[in-house]
């Protein structure tokens, strides 16, 4: 079910889904990608139940993505006990990245938080499907993404990754095609920017959002 960049298209993950109206313009609209988090310092935090009842709305479209922050095996168990998973998208180390996809067979997507040009990775750890660049956290922050913080993307021009990776950290319907322009990302991921109250999605913003990701092609 994961989107393959190969195919041309910009991948859209919508994150922090938590109610109906959020996840059926998802649905509606295209996103590749649906986003659940796990976080209980989150105002989009969900339980497997809440996540499990929004995704079986619909069958089949965007595959379904479980945020997770620094999760022990325990809580990875017990939630993808109650809500199927199609990808793991968490906060760690790239050692514990490769565990977790060892152990419980499912994808695994990475964050990589970037403040300089220096943290950009130049490798993705074996086992590792996708990084996330996202910019860092503040120091004050309470949670270390969905901040609504926007990345220098000035920082990327040039650097070409030859792994698959996505553009997250202050994007919205009125910016991503600039983004998507400067940094040349096969594919976004916006949680904030698309959201009308902390948690809650705008489905109007939803659709703008995923237009505008996809109006920027590249000739090569
Ligand atoms: O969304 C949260 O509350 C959250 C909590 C803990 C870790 C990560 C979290 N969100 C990450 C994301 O949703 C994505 O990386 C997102 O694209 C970036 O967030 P935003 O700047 O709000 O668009």
């Amino acid at each position: 079910m994961a989107h393959d960049p190969a195919s041309g298209a910009r991948g859209v993950k919508i994150c922090g889904l938590t109610e109906e109206a959020g996840f059926d313009a998802c649905i509606t609209h295209g996103a590749d990608w649906v986003g659940f988090v796990f976080f209980d310092r989150s105002p989009r935090c969900v339980t497997a139940a809440q996540a499990h009842a929004l995704s079986a709305r619909h069958t089949g479209g965007p595959a379904r993505v479980g945020l997770f922050v620094h999760p022990d095996d325990e809580t990875l168990a017990r939630v993808l006990e109650g809500v199927s998973l199609d990808i793991l998208q968490i906060y760690a180390s790239f050692e514990r990245a490769t565990e977790v996809r060892a152990r419980f067979g499912v994808p695994v997507w990475l964050s990589q938080p970037v403040s300089a040009r220096a943290d950009l990775p130049a490798h993705c750890p074996a086992g590792v499907e996708r990084l996330l660049i996202e910019p860092k956290p503040p120091a004050s922050a309470t949670r270390p993404g969905g901040n609504a913080q926007q990345l220098d993307w000035g920082l990327m021009k040039g650097w070409m990754p030859t792994f698959p990776w996505m553009l997250a950290g202050g994007l919205n319907p009125a910016n991503v095609a600039q983004a998507v322009a400067i940094t040349g990302a096969p594919a976004v991921d916006v949680s904030s920017g698309v959201e009308s109250a902390p948690g809650i999605k705008s489905p109007d913003a939803i659709a703008r959002f995923i237009q505008n990701a996809r109006s920027v092609t590249f000739s090569a």
